[in-house]
């Protein structure tokens, strides 16, 4: 970490070898990371959240709300989560605000996780993999998530495309909503429960890759103690903070020695400190300073709250 807000201009996204093949994601997450701190902001643009900044709830305001989030942030933030529910809702205009707002991010170093929770039969789950996996597409982004409730295998498609393309998949394994226990804490054939499956599966994906894989878990930051085995060897994605009502304090009691691969995100919590670029930017040097604060041991005795 360097500076005093642990957010520095470094190029996240940069490739790193010069070689002309993409260093692989979990590689060049850690880097990420490591440099501009442990934190994943979400690009969610509510209606309520345009309204708020006085924009209009079309896609202009959309594309001045995106924009203007991607441009005081980009330099100093590990990892964008636009989440694709929001600019679809527009349709193709909401889709090009997403287009320009991934490449506009990926420029300016910062990784771009897309949020669009795919999941199908794995020839459908190939065309999903075309279209946010594969180089030539342009939505294609740094990661993408991905819901593995058709049976872990149906996502072979994308885990093979990120493979390619030297990219990243988070799967849903125990999400943040209070619903998904009906589905993920439900045992399995041979006594773990579903969400352990999906676990072990991106563990054995993960195996032996160093210094991280490129496969990783979404386990929600309100869960506490979550009962399950986190050592899957690659990033575990942490909504749930800020809005959901989990704040950085809350990450050692739901991760334990899983912490240092943890990446906590935040949508609407930093959201709703725009229009103002500068109070975006400090919004997000609080949380990544009281994430570290967390991650050090430091933050319970400094009295931190991030909220
Ligand atoms: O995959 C996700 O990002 C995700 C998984 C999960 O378990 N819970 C969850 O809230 N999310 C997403 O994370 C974001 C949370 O937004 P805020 O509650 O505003 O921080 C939304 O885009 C959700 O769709």
């Amino acid at each position: 970490m360097t500076g005093s807000s642990g957010t520095t201009p470094t190029g996240a996204g940069a490739p790193g070898t010069g070689s002309g093949q993409q260093e692989p994601f979990g590689a060049r997450l850690r880097r990420a990371m490591d440099t501009r701190g442990q934190l994943c902001v979400g690009i969610d643009p509510h209606a309520r959240l345009l309204t708020d900044w006085g924009l209009p709830d079309d896609p202009g305001g959309l594309e001045r709300f995106t924009m203007t989030v991607v441009d005081a942030l980009a330099e100093h933030t590990a990892v964008f989560k636009p989440q694709s529910a929001f600019f679809e809702r527009f349709g193709s205009r909401g889709v090009a605000v997403l287009e320009k707002a991934v490449a506009r991010a990926r420029a300016a170093g910062a990784l771009v996780l897309m949020d669009a929770k795919r999941g199908d039969i794995g020839s459908t789950m190939a065309a999903y993999a075309a279209t946010y996996l594969d180089k030539d597409s342009p939505l294609f982004c740094d990661a993408v998530t991905v819901s593995p409730y058709l049976g872990f295998e149906s996502l072979r498609p994308a885990l093979d495309a990120a493979a390619v393309s030297g990219a990243g998949v988070f799967v849903l394994a125990l999400t943040s909503n209070p619903e998904g226990a009906q589905v993920q804490r439900a045992t399995a054939a041979g006594g773990r429960s579903v969400a352990q499956v999906m676990l072990d599966a991106i563990a054995a994906e993960n195996e032996g890759v160093r210094p991280l894989g490129s496969v990783g878990a979404v386990v929600g930051a309100t869960l506490g103690e979550v009962g399950a085995d986190l050592a899957v060897n690659g990033p575990l994605l942490a909504p749930g903070v800020g809005a959901q009502g989990a704040t950085p304090a809350d990450l050692p009691a739901v991760f334990g020695a899983a912490l240092p691969n943890v990446l906590p995100s935040v949508s609407r919590d930093v959201l709703r400190h725009g229009p103002d670029a500068g109070a975006l930017l400090k919004s997000v040097r609080d949380y990544v300073d009281h994430v570290r604060a967390v991650m050090t041991g430091t933050g319970e005795s400094r009295g931190i709250t991030g909220r």
